[in-house]
């Protein structure tokens, strides 16, 4: 795909979408996913970056639309600093929801605003080490600290797939026992508290900026409740586009998807295409 070609959608709805969106580009919000999404997936997740093209097309978007945002697992703060996204023309209003909504980092302030923390994750943590260990310690599985969740990684492993698959059972229990859910991803067992999803925080999003058509793009099954977020909002009459990044991976998400990518540098492409084809 070129970086002025504009896909087309597999689906009606997507194609209704895209029109409505090429119509009326300034009551339409961008929301889009951060790893697998703007940023390619690497082994290490300290090491992820946005892709070099996505900055600047969402750079060059966002003063065409409604609003932009970026809807990420990531702590939000987190998410800013490997995206890049701070301080950058063109994103003076972006908004990253963090933590699946229950942090905000708003470009205008420069600050995150949070929910109150879980107690459970304390406890979690303290009694993480010992869990995995008596699980198997599959070598190569990764803590990674949160903040306000734990997420336990999987894809360095010796066996990727057999480690997610023996540490699902244990560590859904550990979640279980102190309140939490398990949010499973690619090669990534997530232990956070219940209650915000990244279709709450869509659906959020979407009514404080009163937008009239949304495009979401995802990668991995945390990016389902947005998916489900944007069938109802089409079943309301509200136009909504959704992308794939990536198709084999997740097929869940894939399979519901109007147009599948793949993965970020098409993300990024498309995002620019999409700027070049609606007016200033
Ligand atoms: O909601 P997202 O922005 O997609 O974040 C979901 C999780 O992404 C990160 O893990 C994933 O990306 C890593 C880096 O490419 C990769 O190594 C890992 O296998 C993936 O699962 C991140 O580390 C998590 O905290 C996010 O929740």
């Amino acid at each position: 795909m070129s970086s002025n070609s504009l896909p087309r959608p597999t689906t009606p709805a997507g194609r209704d979408a895209l029109a409505t969106i090429l119509a009326h580009p300034s009551t339409t919000t961008v929301a889009v996913d951060f790893d697998g999404t703007l940023a390619p997936i690497v082994a290490d997740p300290e090491q992820a970056r946005a892709h070099p093209g996505a900055v600047p097309a969402l750079a060059a978007l966002a003063p065409r639309v409604a609003s932009v945002a970026v809807i990420t697992g990531r702590p939000a703060g987190v998410a800013v600093r490997y995206g890049g996204f701070a301080g950058v023309p063109g994103l003076d209003h972006l908004v990253v929801l963090g933590h699946y909504g229950a942090e905000r980092w708003d470009a205008a302030t420069g600050e995150v605003r949070a929910a109150p923390e879980h107690p459970g994750v304390t406890a979690v943590r303290a009694e993480l080490p010992g869990v995995l260990e008596r699980a198997g310690a599959w070598p190569g599985t990764w803590i990674e600290e949160k903040g306000r969740a734990v997420a336990v990684h999987t894809r360095r492993a010796t066996d990727p797939q057999a480690a997610f698959d023996a540490l699902t059972g244990p560590l859904t229990d550990l979640a279980t026992r102190h309140g939490l859910v398990v949010e499973p991803g690619r090669m990534v067992l997530e232990l956070r508290p219940p209650g915000m999803d990244k279709g709450r925080a869509l659906l959020e999003h979407v009514r404080e900026t009163g937008a009239k058509a949304v495009v979401y793009a995802g990668d991995d099954l945390g990016d389902l409740p947005a998916f489900a977020a944007v069938e109802k909002l089409r079943a309301d009459g509200v136009p909504g586009l959704l992308v794939c990044s990536g198709s084999d991976e997740v097929q869940a998400l894939s399979a519901r998807a109007d147009l599948t990518l793949r993965g970020p540098a098409e993300v990024a492409a498309f995002l620019a295409a999409l700027a070049e084809a609606v007016p200033d």
